[in-house]
């Protein structure tokens, strides 16, 4: 039995492991935390008449109230004011000495400073690698008991990764030695199962698999696994550890579960990826994001003139803001093929000018991506209709524009508190005592409304032949079961994929987008390298449209892209829960040359698997100077030899691996290539803190600086965005 000392933080298995417990100021006194408490004795003592949990390590790991509303709002600018000399010096004298204080140290002072615990949301993200470090169970992977019901293990390493998320080694209980046609490998797009198969010499039961998918009443049969080879191939689901995501995105293929999500994954993939012309679109389309961002970056030079700023000076500009803008208009119109430009010069331009003059250029002078690609699919009736009631068609263009600030601001939003939702309380009580009694559910609520205004927009103004018109024509996305927020013309289950779609393709790219081009700006010499690519690639014309032809051309870029999403994958840690019990074999280092040593570790079903894909990205024994921005590592033999992470399947998983991959990698490779090619083709992007330390730093600092000091912390949400913005000079390229 244990004993646990209620004054200080929950620690337990002092036999186990090193002391080490999340801290907060949180007070135990309310009722609910005080049942909660109980709750966790119980399973505590539990714990130790079952036995190690998988022979980890073992903590308790008290829930937060995580104040999600902290002042971390990405589209603030910063609170510096760049056009004042006076505080940018002062910032950069603080910067200086704040990080002189444990001089000869000064690099990996700057590295501690990354992964400090200045923030509180962020710190859940950041500080998790060191734990993991410092636990060093096996595969470096750590196991927490929030509750009655449930129980977590930490995941860093890929051999416990790729079991979990891919179920590998089922074929050799299932005998099959390939991939089934139609089965969920089909789906999720999983390369060489076989191999992995072998690697592990893998028992996975069928034990508790019922268990996994029990069901809402509503959705049971539904969502009930449609054959028992499925079942077996599934290791894991996201039901029920991705409920809280319910409020927000549904019952769209992210959170839908079993044969629902089945059906889901293959229309969004048949409807998104396998349209008419897709290729062509996104190439199209792409390149339009990138004029986006280039008439917003003149946009906002524009107002800073007519604001009288010093015109001499390269100004200071949030670029997160113009990236979501960006992107935001790609996947919109990539969806609905509905064409309408958001950014906000355009939507400053239209400002004054008479709605229906706006509807006739608008119509007629678009070069719409359904006019260029996909006029064979429509049928003509529908063509002339279309452009009957073209001004009904501009109206709703005018509102979904003017609804563009507040939805960006909801999307940004709504990550923060659903990461803040199942960090807390509420996580481990019934939902419906969350929506009765949750403040949090009240602001989720608040938050939703332009979300799903947007989404409903976006249904209803979809064209003929766009995917959203495509899917809103398949069985599985025809329900209009629960329909609030829905129109009668648009179903729920239309509206969920919408709201999931526009979220996925725009969130996930503009943040990538300004994570690449934070560390570039941190890192001259390989933002010159990579334009020297570019440029020998396009040419010396700037504008030029980029084409996929031209990306394959340009293996650097792709290289700063890999880097930049290993360093900072938007999705931190995803999470699943077991469906079978999963066992490996223990890695030797763990294991010792204890004779008694066990052979093999066993995760038990209905375990919360947390798979952190931010650590595994920087584990130390998997990658080469984990912690430093090296595109390098990706095509130099020598470098490339050096990284176990880079050979090793599961090692690095910026779009997840398994069935539930992410299903719009291939149009998010082509996305993030062509636009990062043109921004940089046009503009070098520099950090103006790198000039104001240039100022004020001495010659001996000067040895031991490293940008690595200077990269932002990470905006807390389920997803990552630089905290506050990012702030870049962006000098044009003559
Ligand atoms: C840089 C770009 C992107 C990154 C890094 C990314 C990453 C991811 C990750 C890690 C997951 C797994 C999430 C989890 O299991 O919790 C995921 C799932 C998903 N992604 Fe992406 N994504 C990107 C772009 C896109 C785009 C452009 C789309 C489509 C328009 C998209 C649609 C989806 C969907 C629908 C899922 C859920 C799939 C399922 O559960 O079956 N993503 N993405």
């Amino acid at each position: 039995m244990i004993t646990l000392n209620l004054s200080s933080d929950f620690n337990c298995r002092p036999n186990l492991l090193q002391n080490i417990s999340e801290t907060d100021n949180s007070s135990l006194t309310s009722p609910i935390m005080s049942l909660h408490l109980f709750s966790l004795l119980i399973r505590q003592n539990r714990w130790i008449l079952e036995g190690e949990l998988c022979n980890l390590p073992t903590v308790v790991w008290r829930p937060r109230f995580v104040n999600y509303c902290a002042q971390d709002d990405v589209m603030c600018e910063d609170e510096l004011d760049w056009d004042d000399d006076d505080s940018v010096t002062g910032w950069a004298r603080n910067f200086l000495n704040e990080s002189r204080l444990n001089r000869p140290n000064f690099q990996s002072n700057c590295i501690a400073a990354e992964i400090s615990n200045k923030k509180m949301g962020s710190s859940s993200i950041t500080n998790i690698l060191p734990r993991m470090e410092r636990l060093n169970g096996p595969y470096g992977m750590y196991a927490t008991v929030y509750g009655v019901q449930t129980k977590v293990i930490h995941v860093a390493h890929p051999v416990p990764a790729r079991a979990i998320l891919t179920g590998a080694g089922v074929l050799e209980i299932g005998g099959t030695g390939g991939i089934p046609e139609g089965s969920f490998w089909d789906y999720g797009g999983f390369p060489c199962l076989q191999s992995i198969g072998r690697i592990f010499r893998m028992r996975m039961t069928d034990r508790n698999h019922t268990d996994a998918f029990v069901t809402s009443k509503k959705m049971s049969m539904k969502r009930r696994m449609s054959s028992s080879s499925q079942r077996m191939l599934t290791g894991s689901t996201k039901y029920p550890a991705y409920d809280h995501f319910k409020n927000f995105s549904g019952d769209g293929v992210f959170t839908a579960d079993g044969s629902d999500w089945k059906a889901k994954r293959a229309s969004v993939i048949h409807c998104l990826l396998r349209s008419a012309n897709m290729d062509d679109l996104l190439e199209i389309e792409a390149n339009r994001a990138a004029d986006s961002f280039v008439s917003e970056v003149a946009n906002a030079l524009e107002i800073r003139k007519s604001r009288g700023k010093d015109e001499k000076k390269t100004p200071v500009l949030n670029v997160v803001p113009m990236l979501q803008r960006s992107t935001i208009g790609l996947i919109y119109r990539l969806i609905t093929h509905n064409n309408v430009d958001f950014s906000s010069a355009t939507t400053a331009r239209d400002k004054g000018r008479d709605c229906a003059e706006r509807a006739e250029s608008s119509s007629l002078k678009s070069s719409s991506p359904r006019s260029s690609a996909d006029l064979a699919s429509i049928n003509l009736e529908e063509v002339s209709s279309e452009y009957s009631s073209r001004s009904k068609y501009s109206e709703q263009e005018e509102q979904i524009k003017s609804l563009l600030p507040t939805y960006l601001q909801s999307v940004t939003r709504i990550r923060m508190i659903v990461l803040a939702q199942s960090r807390s309380i509420w996580y481990l009580l019934p939902r419906w005592l969350y929506r009765a009694f949750s403040p949090m559910y009240r602001d989720e609520e608040r938050t939703m409304a332009p979300i799903r205004k947007f989404a409903q927009l976006a249904c209803e103004n979809a064209l003929a032949g766009s995917p959203l018109a495509l899917l809103s024509l398949r069985d599985s996305h025809s329900s209009y079961a629960g329909g609030r927020g829905t129109s009668t013309k648009v179903s729920k289950d239309l509206l969920d994929e919408a709201i999931t779609l526009l979220f996925a393709g725009q969130d996930t790219s503009a943040a990538t987008l300004s994570w690449t081009l934070h560390l570039l700006s941190l890192h001259p010499d390989k933002q010159e390298r990579a334009f020297m690519e570019i440029r020998s690639v396009i040419g010396e014309v700037k504008t030029k449209t980029i084409s996929k032809n031209m990306i394959s051309r340009m293996p650097y870029l792709d290289a700063v892209i890999k880097e930049s999403m290993r360093l900072y994958p938007v999705a931190p840690f995803i999470v699943r829960k077991l469906t079978t019990e999963i066992t490996i074999p223990i890695d030797e280092e763990f294991a010792g040359s204890r004779k008694d040593a066990k052979k093999t570790i066993s995760m038990p079903a209905s375990t919360f698997a947390c798979i952190w894909i931010y650590a595994l990205h920087r584990n130390i024994k998997l990658w080469d100077r984990p912690d430093e921005f090296l595109p390098e590592r990706w095509i130099d033999p020598k470098l490339r030899s050096r990284d176990l992470g880079q050979e090793e399947y599961g090692a690095y998983m910026p779009f997840a691996i398994g069935p539930r991959n992410c299903l719009g990698q291939p149009m998010a490779q082509v996305i993030l290539r062509i636009v990062l090619a043109r921004i940089l083709s046009k503009y070098m992007v520099l950090d103006p803190r790198i000039e104001a330390l240039r100022k004020v730093i001495k010659e001996e600092d000067k040895v031991g600086f490293s940008p690595i000091g200077l990269r932002k912390d990470m905006q807390a949400g389920f997803t990552v965005l630089p905290s506050n913005g990012l702030n870049l000079q962006l000098m044009e390229r003559t």
